[in-house]
């Protein structure tokens, strides 16, 4: 519904930044409730936040770590968000932080995602904090153009929970919280770095369909106001 641009110098200033934000949210959900929870994204781009986020003191034990989404593999797989997590979010004081993946070792990704929808439905909805990513091909979560499941994915009637998504641009089945898990979050950020993804969006701010850019769900009808932390 509406956004607000948080730009930075470089990544490592963003880093900070947007640590400073996420921690401050997340400290705020721990004094009211007693608890707090942050939904991050896998991809490249977040590897700095999660170290910034890691060393900042707050309460971890009181926090609750998922993901945005997944690809179907295993966490020992280099392609795993889990992985991701683990190695550079997990870490230093969030070490003590409770961590539910989406990934779980069933037959089928329709059964994994059926085991992550009812696991993560322990978390206390909606999200304190969701930090979404964005491919160049305006994909968001595992939202792509194409997708199998993008119109379910994004309908705003689909139910809290993850789904699982196929599309030419994804790789492996992905495992994916829906557009309705997402958009309420208490603080909604889009975290995008370089000059390539400022273009992305400009294009995804333009008039067009939501299914060729599925980001534009989130720019045009999330609940919460997307905060845009971006550095060149
Ligand atoms: O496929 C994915 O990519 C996006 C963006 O990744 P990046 O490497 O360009 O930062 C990410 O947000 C999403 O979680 C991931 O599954």
């Amino acid at each position: 519904m509406s956004e607000t641009l948080h730009t930075y110098e470089n990544g490592a200033a963003l880093a900070e930044g947007l640590a400073d934000a996420v921690s401050a949210r997340l400290a705020a959900a721990i004094a009211e409730r007693g608890a707090a929870s942050i939904a991050v994204s896998g991809g490249s781009t977040p590897k700095a936040f999660f170290r910034a986020l890691c060393a900042r003191d707050i309460d971890w034990a009181k926090v609750t770590i998922t993901l945005v989404d997944e690809r179907f593999v295993p966490p020992e797989s280099d392609r795993s968000n889990h992985a991701l997590v683990a190695a550079n979010l997990m870490q230093n004081r969030a070490a003590a932080a409770q961590f539910v993946p989406l990934y779980h070792a069933a037959a089928t990704a329709e059964a994994a995602a059926a085991i992550a929808s009812e696991k993560t439905a322990g978390i206390a909805a909606p999200f304190d904090v969701v930090v979404l990513g964005m491919g160049t091909d305006g994909h968001t979560a595992s939202f792509f153009p194409g997708g199998t499941r993008l119109e379910e994915a994004l309908d705003p009637a689909t139910r809290r929970g993850v789904i699982t998504m196929e599309a030419a641009g994804a790789g492996e089945t992905r495992l994916t919280f829906t557009f309705s898990s997402l958009h309420d979050a208490g603080y909604l950020v889009l975290h995008i770095e370089g000059e390539g993804k400022r273009e992305v969006l400009g294009r995804a701010e333009a008039a067009g369909e939501e299914t060729e850019m599925p980001i534009r769900a989130m720019l045009r009808r999330a609940a919460s106001p997307l905060q845009i932390y971006w550095a060149p």
